[in-house]
């Protein structure tokens, strides 16, 4: 099993949202998160005065996957958050030990 994570652009959540719930992915976690890539954010002008923003808004969405379905969802995701433009984002893969369903006990695969 896999926990794939993406720190991708807020305005791509509902398309990448659709492209998981099409594939059949059963659930997810979305959380806000901040930070900078290689762009090291950007610098504004406010009245006047010149000053960098170094930690840009991010979604994170965090995904389990059973091992033959990890490929596919890593492809819906860096297809349906890509733009072409500095910052898309990044995604990363998690090899896990195990998952728990909470309520009924089960483990592994089955629990995802
Ligand atoms: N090395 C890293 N470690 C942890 N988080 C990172 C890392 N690089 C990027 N991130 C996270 O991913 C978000 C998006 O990164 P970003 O797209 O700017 O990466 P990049 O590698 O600089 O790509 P690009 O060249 O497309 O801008 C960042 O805001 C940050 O939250």
């Amino acid at each position: 099993m896999k926990l794939i994570t993406a720190i991708v652009r807020p305005e791509k959540l509902d398309a990448i949202r659709e492209g998981l719930e099409s594939y059949g992915v059963q659930g997810l976690t979305v959380s806000r998160a901040n930070g900078y890539g290689r762009q090291r954010g950007y610098t504004q002008v406010y009245r006047g005065a010149e000053y960098s923003v170094d930690l840009l808004p991010k979604v994170r969405v965090e995904v389990l996957a059973a091992e033959d379905q990890s490929e596919d969802i890593l492809d819906i995701l860096i297809t349906t958050a890509n733009t072409g433009r500095a910052g898309d984002g990044k995604v990363w893969v998690i090899q896990l030990d195990e998952v728990v369903r909470v309520r009924t006990g089960e483990r592994g695969t089955a629990a995802i």
